[in-house]
């Protein structure tokens, strides 16, 4: 059985001026989703995109799209996401009262749901989520910016996570944030199945054989 991790190129490090151009770099390169930052400005400093750009590059790719939350009230926006065609919809504990009402919002629209954690948080808060999860985000660097070096101490949590999820359904463990050549191993190990890049592959002369290298991680 194939083993290996996923990886999500994340459209933060590309052009916004040819986004298209981006996404059809991601089909080439053989990645296996898209992972799009959204950001406004109050849960994070930075502001990126919303639905519509999402909407524009479902229309682009038939690749999944994972859609990462990094905003204040999801609540208020997932519906706009879920219309755009989000495969997956990752939202912030952090930014919510009632996690578990809005990740059933999510999965009652047929859309997989996701918690992302920040460096701060640990992954004790998700002990009541478990059998509701699709995918957990765990933030490797602190959410706003890409281009910043990996916290090792978020590996622990990875790590923690994993082992709570031992016996209850298969998800999706994601890390995000200074995943790269030098951290990927670690990454892995750690216990981490999808990798979210962005600097690392929009930077790369040669993507798919970035997302080679990241793939095989393990066996290399
Ligand atoms: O969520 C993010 C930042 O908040 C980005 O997805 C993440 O930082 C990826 O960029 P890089 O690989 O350059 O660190």
């Amino acid at each position: 059985m194939n083993n290996q991790p996923l990886v999500a190129p994340s459209v933060l490090s590309a052009d916004f001026g040819d986004i298209a151009a981006a996404i059809d770099r991601i089909e080439a390169s053989q990645a296996d989703m898209v992972h799009l930052d959204v950001m406004d400005g109050h849960f994070v400093p930075n502001i990126t995109f919303g639905p519509k750009m999402v909407a524009d590059i479902r229309k682009r790719t038939k690749l999944p799209l994972d859609v990462h939350l990094m905003v204040d009230n999801p609540e208020s926006h997932v519906d706009a996401f879920i219309d755009a065609g989000a495969d997956y919809i990752t939202f912030h504990l952090e930014a919510v009262t009632h996690a578990h009402r809005l990740i059933q919002r999510i999965r009652d629209a047929k859309v997989k749901a996701g918690i992302s954690l920040v460096p701060s948080t640990p992954a004790s808060a998700i002990s009541e989520l478990l059998e509701d999860l699709d995918l957990v985000l765990v933030m490797t660097v602190n959410p706003g910016f890409g281009g910043q070096k990996l916290i090792p101490g978020c590996l622990r949590k990875v790590t923690q996570i994993k082992t709570m999820f031992e016996g209850a359904s298969p998800i999706l463990l994601s890390v995000d944030g200074g995943i790269n050549r030098d951290t990927v191993r670690a990454a892995v190990s750690a216990g981490a199945n999808l990798l979210v890049s962005g600097s690392a592959f929009f930077r790369a002369e040669d993507p798919a054989e970035e997302v080679r290298f990241l793939k095989a991680a393990l066996s290399s």
